[in-house]
């Protein structure tokens, strides 16, 4: 197998002006402070949400102690003998008198444990004949008894401050008679595509146009992170045009995303208009696709401007912008993990960028991921990028790439 030099990214093997991938996302994450608003949710419409208090119970769960199985409630001590069937026991119609000596109910699961009774046979088990049932075989104490409180008791933390609601968490508040949690505001996030060349769906292309496509690329990905959207669709290549949605993405938003006229063109507009109303953090990061990222901010506004191509918008949004959204949320591990792999094709690269290949990655019997390229590795071409499940991420410092090289990958699996 052969095997990179692994080199430390050192700043002095940057090219000038620009930052390593990982500079560039510590200073991301370094100047973001997650939201403290809160809002108050019913459970129905938590699903996903941060709660942003512990919860805790207010009752015992199970709230009284009842029967796991459908059958008999009795005494263990008269398992035994042969029993008289006294009454019966349903879920939500409890049985009121006391099992004396000799005596047992009739119960079906989830109905509470009749007074006296300390065990319950499974019906499959007893001999019944007319009002009298003999067991067939031998019962513990407490027997399929489910026991009041055993789940929890008042007072208990039943859920951590920061933790993100899930259909168990849900169920297990609603079992609580709790209805209502409270949890951070949803992040507020403004995207827009900005260019000339740009048509909206359903409009026929004119010369030298292309369809806007990182509307919908961006807005699947932040579909995944359950923030308020807001489109601000495609905003025309002059200042003017630019700067009003800048100021009017900074009334609303938390976080505005822009795609395109970011680079050095005579039409990018993007990040002289955010060092004009705002501040520029970083500009250039030595990564491919991706190298002109513009993230500032714009007064309260987290900015990001990702670069036009297809692919670049993506890859960044994946890198930058996604960890800066769970960190805005209150969540402690934003970044996307990466898994070791071997890498069966051969694959181009230059030395001095970081690349982010596309590939398609799967495990052998051993549990060994192995990957393969994509093939075309275009920023622009965003079929690979849809073939693909995976980043191939390689060290700035590497050249050309052989054939069964250790590399590492990022699955896409719950990234979009
Ligand atoms: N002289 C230089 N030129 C370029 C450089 C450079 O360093 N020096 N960097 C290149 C790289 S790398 C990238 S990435 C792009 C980024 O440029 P922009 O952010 O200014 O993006 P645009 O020029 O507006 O667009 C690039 C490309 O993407 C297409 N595009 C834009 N928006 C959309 C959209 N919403 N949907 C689909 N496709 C879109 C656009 O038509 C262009 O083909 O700059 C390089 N140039
Ligand atoms: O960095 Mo650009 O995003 O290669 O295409």
């Amino acid at each position: 197998m052969t095997d990179q030099p692994n080199v430390t990214t050192s700043c002095d093997t940057l090219p000038s002006g620009t930052l390593a991938v990982e500079q560039a996302q510590a200073r991301v994450l370094d100047s973001i402070q997650a939201l403290r608003d809160t809002e108050t949710l019913p459970l129905m419409q938590a699903a996903g949400r941060i709660l942003a208090e512990p919860a805790r119970a207010q009752m015992q769960v199970p709230p009284h102690t009842n029967s796991a199985m459908d059958g008999y409630a009795l005494r263990h001590a008269d398992s035994g003998a042969s029993l008289h069937v006294i009454g019966t026991a349903f879920a939500g119609h409890p049985f009121t008198g006391t099992v004396q000596a000799g005596e047992c109910v009739r119960i079906m699961t989830g109905a509470v444990l009749p007074a006296g009774a300390d065990s319950v046979v499974m019906q499959e088990n007893v001999q019944r004949d007319g009002d009298t049932i003999r067991l067939s075989g031998t019962l513990k104490r407490g027997e399929n008894v489910r026991y009041a409180g055993e789940d929890s008791q008042p007072g208990d933390i039943l859920l951590e401050a920061g933790r993100k609601l899930n259909a168990a968490d849900l169920g297990m508040l609603a079992s609580q008679g709790i209805s209502t949690v409270t949890v951070w505001r949803r992040v507020r996030v403004a995207f827009c595509s900005t260019g000339d060349e740009l048509t909206p769906l359903g409009m026929p292309l004119q010369p030298g146009q292309i369809y806007d496509s990182n509307r919908y690329t961006l807005h699947a990905m932040l579909q995944t992170l359950d923030v308020d959207m807001i489109d601000m669709g495609i905003i025309r290549d002059t200042p003017q045009a630019v700067e009003q949605a800048f100021q009017q993405a900074t009334l609303t938003a938390d976080v505005l995303i822009t795609s395109g006229g970011v680079s050095v063109g005579e039409a990018d507009y993007v990040s002289d208009t955010l060092q004009r109303l705002g501040q520029v953090n970083f500009w250039k990061i030595a990564f491919k696709p991706g190298k002109p990222l513009a993230f500032g901010t714009l007064g309260d506004c987290l900015f990001f401007g990702l670069p036009g191509n297809p692919v670049s918008v993506m890859v960044t949004f994946l890198l930058f912008v996604r960890p800066a959204i769970l960190t805005l949320r209150g969540e402690s591990v934003p970044l996307v993990p990466e898994y070791p792999a071997i890498c069966d094709t051969p694959l181009k690269k230059a030395p001095g960028r970081k690349d982010y290949q596309r590939g398609i990655a799967e495990r052998d019997s051993t549990g060994q991921w192995h990957v393969r390229t994509t093939g075309n590795q275009g920023s622009h071409v965003l079929r690979s990028m849809s073939q693909a499940n995976c980043f191939i991420v390689l060290p700035l410092e590497w050249g050309n790439v052989a054939a069964g090289t250790s590399v590492t990958i990022i699955p896409f699996e719950g990234l979009m």
